[in-house]
């Protein structure tokens, strides 16, 4: 019967052409397998596909040739297309980064303002230092708080080596901050042994507070990360499996290696981060710094205008803030820690 035409008619009338848009509108590798990166070597991307099904695999991938410039790190997820068996000598093809949720970044120090991605996707960076042996460093923990701020990612303290002293003067100067802070230790008897076995207590806290997560764990050397990681992973790094690629006789040239969480929801990982010793913070815009220090950050409220909050600052409101007692009893050292750190970035910048 015919009937006239009126605008909504013409809207869901089809497309002559049929439904489908032309290739070059639609997104390219539409059916492309998204995997998860857990390491980086050389130019070659492992990724877990299909992960938490009876489907998982884990497979290798080499960038396509539009990627050349853009940076894949541990944490990315990514298009895979080609071969994506996972077969022995197969290589996949990686067609595309999707949009990162988190990005941990660093210079390599502050006079190298080259930024760097160093882990995508994070949830949670645990800074890990010593009570001990090595002595903790202030300075690399307000780094590392700055550089999650940054990421807009959740930090979290593990002070491991608490049976080796008493972490009291740390404990202290973190008090006012709002910081989760967990402790670990080994018995004195297995210290001495040489082999580490860490009380229970301190490997449930932690893997309570990486359940689900996706965490990223730095350190300097002899903190004991690895102990922490193997008890967390179950030595991972050592045997079968996943293991062929990601084990350390093969793991050379990468900075970060994603590992399953033990006995976790799917979807936890840990990232370990054994060439990571620093963070080069030249890329935070220095003015920004003052957020990771939270007790003191209300201390400048009766800051003059255009204060630059260093020492030679006049009636800079952070010494008033810290002399009163507001910042707490560590409040006159994390004042230091903070100008120390604010001039070091100012210096570059
Ligand atoms: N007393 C004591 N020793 C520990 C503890 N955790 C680790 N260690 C020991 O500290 C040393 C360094 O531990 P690692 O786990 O290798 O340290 P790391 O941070 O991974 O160091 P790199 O491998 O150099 O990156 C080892 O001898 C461990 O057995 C602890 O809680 N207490
Ligand atoms: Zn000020």
């Amino acid at each position: 019967m015919p009937r006239e035409w009126d605008e909504s008619d013409v809207r869901i009338r089809p497309n002559k052409k049929g439904s489908r848009p032309r290739t070059k509108d639609r997104p390219a590798h539409q059916d492309a397998l998204i995997g998860r990166i857990i390491t980086v070597d050389r130019g070659r991307y492992t990724a877990i596909v299909d992960e938490a099904t009876d489907q998982e695999r884990t497979l290798v991938a080499a960038r396509a040739r539009e990627l050349r410039r853009s940076p894949v790190v541990v944490g990315d997820f990514v298009a895979l297309v080609g071969d994506v068996s996972g077969e022995p000598d197969t290589l996949a093809r990686l067609v595309r980064i999707e949009q990162r949720r988190t990005v941990l970044r660093r210079s390599a120090d502050d006079s190298d303002p080259v930024e760097r991605v160093l882990v995508a996707n994070a949830d949670q960076l645990v800074i890990v230092v010593a009570a001990a042996s090595p002595e903790p460093r202030t300075g690399f923990i307000d780094r590392a708080l700055v550089a999650a701020y940054d990421a807009g990612i959740e930090p979290l303290l593990l002070i491991t080596k608490t049976d080796v002293k008493e972490p009291t003067a740390l404990l202290e100067h973190y008090q006012q901050l709002d910081l989760k802070i967990l402790l670990s230790r080994t018995t004195a008897e297995q210290a001495a042994s040489g082999s580490a076995r860490l009380v229970s207590d301190a490997v449930q806290q932690l893997h309570a507070e990486l359940d689900g997560k996706v965490s990223v764990l730095v350190g300097h050397s002899g903190v004991g990360k690895s102990t922490m990681v193997n008890a967390l992973t179950g030595s991972q790094r050592a045997t079968g499996g996943v293991n062929t690629v990601t084990g350390r006789g093969r793991h050379t040239s990468s900075s970060a290696l994603a590992l399953r969480l033990e006995a976790a929801a799917p979807g936890s990982w840990i990232i370990d981060t054994p060439g990571i010793r620093s963070f080069g913070l030249a890329h935070v815009d220095a003015n920004r710094i003052l957020h990771a220090f939270e007790d003191l950050e209300p201390g400048i409220a009766d800051c003059p205008r255009g204060c630059r909050h260093d020492e030679a600052a006049p009636e800079c409101g952070l010494d008033a803030w810290v002399a009163g007692g507001q910042a707490g009893q560590g409040g006159p050292a994390r004042l230091i820690s903070y100008r120390r750190l604010l001039s070091a970035i100012r210096a570059v910048q």
